[in-house]
């Protein structure tokens, strides 16, 4: 059958059309998208996604957003959809209990999978109400008074952190090679954290401490993972494509590691009949009392989510907090001084320190609060999506449907709220200056406060901040009364591994020895 004069003329027609739809009508609609075609930004990400995925996969999207702001201003278009804002008025619009705007698709690369099947947690869901029916029935076990209710957690990995770098290792290698130790894995990466995270999790800690090691390379898989989230989550349908499509979820059938793990130690828990002083108000315990009350929401595919989340949200993070305070510190030699001063006379008790004898010193927190000023462990912005049209503090407004977010890194640089100084380490600026009234130290304090996105803010804010701080608090602390812990070259600079977390590799300068020794040889 040959094709009729009007096919023949038809089809070329529609093919133009197509052409015409794809090459210019798509990209220039896309583009001009009411509301958002006057935001400034870069010219392809107007069009695609691909500017910002291809920001991240570079390792440096936190440092393009802060230039992308100093040249267009307040919002910058960094995606079709997206919007990165700096200004500090944003957070509470943005963020505060009282907008409640639901995650983006971004959060859908985290969600662990069980049995081939996509769970979503605390940290990934997209849906407000069923995050508020899960954060319900364990948001106590996360307060202050739970946390350090229950510091001796803490309180044990750190004696064994202590007594490793000490006894094991710092006397041991100080005497055979030249009296000092290049502070290796343990304290610099995350073996630590891990280990704090999983005892107060189950009260058994995955033993990085003893074994000196990466058990089953659990550490290095997990930042691999972040690595993949980081820029897939950029473009979700990339991953939906390669990763969450059915036929592999029901190849692969598989749990991830922690999952698993969580299943089982679930498992071990109920098959026990009495329990230690330590595993009655441990997390699990908490999660399995709520399930008791709440066994509708509470079931053991949540109690194994909520355990997953405490690992994997709780590792990394305070690890790289950790780090960061401890380089700055450093790197500052005067401030260093200045806390083991301040350390030295505040009569604090022997061992690992209370968090209430602590949390008072004044330069303890101001250097910690500065570390995290400069260097915010999340890399990324926190994309929100408006529900409905949003008005901005400048009196614009972006239509419902926009991802809009702040990251950390630009907001914890904004000039007008931190000064000219914002590259630098000024920890002081977070104490009242000697020439300053109270009034003007209260106004400027509570503006550095309001601009803080270390923790976030509001519904979706940290669930785990008091963990964080606490140990973080604790250990810079007991850390450097133990030990003397000093750069062999303050000149020497970390590397950092950015995606969504900025994780610093090898700090090789920095070396310890115990406070009795008095010099390097
Ligand atoms: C110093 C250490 C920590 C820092 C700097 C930190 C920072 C953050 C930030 C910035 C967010 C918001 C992320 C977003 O909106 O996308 C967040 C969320 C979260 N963090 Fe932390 N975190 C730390 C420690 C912890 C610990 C120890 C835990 C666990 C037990 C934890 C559990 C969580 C959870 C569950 C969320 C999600 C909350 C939600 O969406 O409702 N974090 N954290």
């Amino acid at each position: 059958m040959t094709p009729s004069m009007d096919t023949v003329v038809q089809l070329p027609l529609l093919w133009a059309l197509t052409a015409f739809l794809l090459t210019t009508w798509l990209p220039f609609r896309t583009a001009f998208r009411p509301g958002l075609w006057s935001i400034p930004g870069p010219f392809l990400a107007k069009f695609t996604d691909l500017w910002k995925l291809a920001a991240v996969w570079a390792g440096h999207l936190e440092q393009t957003i802060i230039e992308q702001h100093r040249q267009y201003g307040d919002l910058v278009r960094i995606g079709p959809i997206t919007i990165s804002m700096v200004d500090p008025r944003g957070i509470e619009l943005i963020y505060g209990l009282k907008s409640n705007f639901p995650k983006s698709k971004f959060y859908n690369a985290f969600m662990a999978v069980n049995k081939g099947k996509p769970v979503e947690t605390f940290f990934t869901t997209q849906n407000m109400l069923y995050h508020s029916a899960i954060k319900r029935p364990v948001s106590s076990a996360y307060s202050m008074t739970t946390i350090t209710d229950n510091e001796w957690h803490i309180d044990k990995i750190m004696e064994k952190l202590l007594w490793y770098l000490e006894a094991e290792f710092c006397r041991k290698i100080m005497l055979e090679h030249n009296r000092y130790w290049p502070m290796a894995s343990f304290l610099w990466g995350s073996g630590y954290s891990f280990d704090v995270i999983s005892e107060m999790t189950w009260s058994n800690s995955f033993g990085y401490l003893e074994h000196g090691a990466d058990i089953n390379s659990m550490i290095r898989s997990l930042e691999a993972d972040m690595d993949y989230y980081a820029p897939v989550g950029k473009m979700p349908w990339i991953d939906d494509l390669f990763r969450g499509n059915p036929i592999n979820l029901y190849v692969a059938r598989k749990s991830s590691t922690f999952a698993k793990l969580a299943v089982d130690k679930i498992r071990e828990r109920r098959a026990k009949t009495t329990l230690s002083a330590q595993e009655e108000r441990d997390f699990l315990s908490r999660f399995l009392k709520a399930s008791k009350t709440r066994y509708q929401t509470v079931d053991d595919k949540e109690i194994a989510s909520y355990m997953v989340t405490n690992i994997v949200a709780g590792s990394e993070r305070t690890a790289i907090s950790i780090r960061a305070v401890l380089y700055y510190l450093l790197k500052t030699p005067a401030a260093c001084k200045k806390l083991r001063e301040e350390i030295d006379t505040a009569d604090l008790p022997d061992g690992p320190l209370g968090y209430t004898s602590v949390e008072r010193l004044p330069y303890l927190g101001a250097y910690i609060k500065e570390a995290l000023r400069v260097h915010p462990v999340v890399g990324l912005p926190l994309e929100r999506v408006t529900p409905i049209t949003f008005q901005l503090p400048n009196g614009q407004s972006l239509p419902a449907g926009t991802v809009v977010g702040m990251c950390a890194w630009p907001v914890h640089r904004d000039l007008a709220t931190f000064g000219n100084w914002v590259e630098e380490y000024m920890a002081e600026w977070w104490l009242q200056g000697s020439d300053e009234d109270e009034e003007t130290f209260d106004y400027r304090i509570n503006r550095m406060k309001r601009a803080d996105l270390t923790f976030r803010h509001g519904t979706r804010a940290c669930l785990g901040r008091n963990i964080g701080l606490i140990e973080t608090y604790k250990t810079i602390p007991t850390l450097l009364r133990a030990l003397n812990i000093e750069p062999v070259d303050p000149r020497t600079e970390w590397t950092l591994k950015k995606a969504w977390f900025v994780r610093q590799a090898d700090f090789k300068g920095v070396c310890l020895r115990t406070a009795t020794s008095t010099s390097f040889s």
